[in-house]
């Protein structure tokens, strides 16, 4: 039965696309079963990984109940994914039925036994998307880029997290906060990492030991959508992330 896993932080670009798609192939290359699910509308992850996002079943359809999750999946050489498109930035006006929030955990029901982990990749938006992701998820990891802008909305995001606790999923647990884009090396990034520790104790999480350095073969993988581990398997970020999975396994994750 999958671990089903959410990359969540409602600010955008701190690197839940690329942690989604780094930890899935990580994953994936330990021989576990991986499905990936893009639930952000700007489809980043899909073509990241080389999906088709048109002229086929997407979340979208999936969540409207007009595709059945088992025939959306789209088996590709990193992992199995079930990709989005810009459709779904309208599901908060569509989606005004009692229960909407139990529709993704609803569809990934039908394929939880045939993967190990399934990953969410979700938008920055604490929407009724980011909702769904968590009332279907067991563990939420937030990625976050060590800036002193950082801090802004964890109150609103630590709210959204004990709502859905409440309400929908009490058995949600943040494991932890990953640092990207990180350079150890510098000053203010060791005193960020500080209040990084703050932001982990607001949330009742802890940071993970390991952090994941710039690199610009990051952008180039996703360019040429392969996985960093296809695309630069000695890359410093390549490394980085392969150390997240492994701390996440001995966590027994
Ligand atoms: N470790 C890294 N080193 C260098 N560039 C990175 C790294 N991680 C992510 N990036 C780049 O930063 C940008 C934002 O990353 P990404 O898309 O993963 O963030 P996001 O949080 O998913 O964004 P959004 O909020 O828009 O969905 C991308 O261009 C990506 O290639």
């Amino acid at each position: 039965m999958a671990k089903i896993i959410s990359i969540s932080n409602q600010k955008g670009g701190v690197g839940k696309t690329t942690t989604t798609g780094a930890i899935a192939a990580g994953y994936k290359s330990q021989g576990y079963r991986v499905l990936c699910v893009d639930l952000d509308p700007q489809s980043n992850l899909s073509f990241s990984s080389g999906a088709e996002t048109e002229d086929c079943p997407t979340i979208y359809e999936i969540l409207k109940g007009e595709a059945k999750t088992t025939f959306s999946i789209q088996k590709l050489p990193s992992y199995d994914v079930i990709s989005s498109n810009i459709l779904l930035s309208g599901i908060e006006l569509e989606f005004t039925q009692t229960g909407r929030e139990f529709l993704l955990k609803e569809q990934l029901s039908v394929v939880k036994d045939k993967y190990d982990y399934i990953f969410i990749d979700t938008p920055p938006a604490l929407s009724i998307l980011t909702v769904n992701a968590f009332t279907a998820s067991d563990y939420i990891i937030i990625p976050m880029l060590a800036d002193i802008f950082s801090l802004q909305g964890i109150a609103q995001l630590s709210e959204t997290i004990e709502r859905v606790k409440k309400y929908c999923n009490p058995n949600l647990k943040v494991e932890g906060i990953v640092l990207t884009k990180f350079n150890p090396r510098t000053i203010l990034s060791r005193e960020i990492k500080g209040t990084a520790e703050l932001i982990a104790q607001q949330l009742d999480t802890s940071i993970f030991k390991s952090t994941i350095r710039s690199s610009v073969s990051i952008m180039e993988a996703q360019t040429n959508q392969q996985d960093i581990f296809n695309y630069s398997p000695k890359n410093p970020a390549t490394m980085d992330y392969m150390d997240l999975v492994k701390e996440l396994i001995e966590r027994g994750i």
